[in-house]
């Protein structure tokens, strides 16, 4: 199997708390790989690790058969590994089109003599930009809010746009922090239709994700984190029949439960 991205005795620690123990983990090229876990298991810690947000205190992160070692931010998506978090973070006054194009900008090159002059060359690189983010916007079904301010989007438009603003800078690996989060049902499934449409067109993805029945019907292999440690991995359908994962994870409710959306 082909591995874009392998973990291997991932550790952190912050002051007396434990939040990454020993994490190992490896996603093949074009699936989707989900990380759960209750509140506070170490999801978010494992996403600012392997995006140089958080510096590891032991274990490798290898990409693409290379370590990820001493690079900065920037130099992350350079590589190829983009993420999104948990809370919207789009240019609220910007339209939905130039918030697609800064995800691009890493991908244009001029000089700054080109945008003195505003030179033919600066138009033209600007110009394919714009093309570039309006091809992907059609091809998400997001074209007819090009224009549209961000603020004036309904909050699951938002998260889309956010994946879609992710996904203008080319990434081969994309993490995606909770894009159901605060979606009604009606938003959480269009986020999956979404999101399963992203792995057809041959994207690799690793997802935290908080709702239960998403991570189920998309997955390819689910890993279960608790208490920072790795507490069961496998096939979706697996993974919710492991006692383990039932015990900490939801308690004394079933998984049927949880699937179907049912409070405690
Ligand atoms: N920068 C930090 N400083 C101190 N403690 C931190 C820091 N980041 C995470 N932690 C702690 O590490 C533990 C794991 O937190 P983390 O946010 O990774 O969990 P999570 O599984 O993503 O939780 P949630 O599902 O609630 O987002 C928690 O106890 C948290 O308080």
């Amino acid at each position: 199997m082909d591995d874009i991205l392998t973990v291997n005795g991932l550790c952190k620690s912050f002051g007396g708390i434990a939040a990454v123990q020993d994490i190992s983990m490896r996603i093949p090229r074009g699936k989707i790989v989900s990380l759960i876990g209750p509140n506070g298991a170490g999801k978010t810690s494992v996403f600012n690790l392997l995006t140089g947000f958080y510096e590891k205190d032991a274990g490798t992160i290898g990409f693409e058969g290379a370590p990820l070692e001493g690079l900065k931010a920037y130099d992350y998506v350079k590589r190829g590994i983009v993420r999104t978090f948990q809370n919207v973070r789009l240019y609220s006054a910007m339209s939905v089109l130039d918030n697609v194009m800064v995800g691009n900008q890493y991908r244009i090159r001029y000089s700054p003599l080109d945008i003195v002059f505003n030179t033919r060359r600066k138009r033209r690189v600007e110009e394919e930009s714009r093309t570039a983010a309006l091809a992907l916007l059609e091809e998400l079904g997001l074209s007819h809010l090009a224009y549209e301010r961000c603020d004036a989007l309904s909050y699951g438009q938002q998260k889309k746009l956010e994946i879609v603003r992710a996904m203008a800078s080319a990434p081969k690996l994309l993490l995606l922090d909770e894009p159901a989060a605060g979606l009604n049902p009606l938003e959480s499934e269009e986020l999956s239709v979404f999101v399963a449409h992203l792995i057809d067109r041959g994207f690799t993805i690793l997802l935290i994700e908080h709702d239960i029945s998403l991570v189920m019907s998309i997955s390819d292999y689910v890993y279960v984190m608790d208490h920072g440690r790795m507490l069961s991995e496998g096939m979706p359908e697996q993974v919710q029949r492991d006692p383990a994962v039932i015990e900490a994870y939801i308690g004394k409710r079933g998984m049927q439960d949880v699937i179907a959306g049912k409070s405690p």
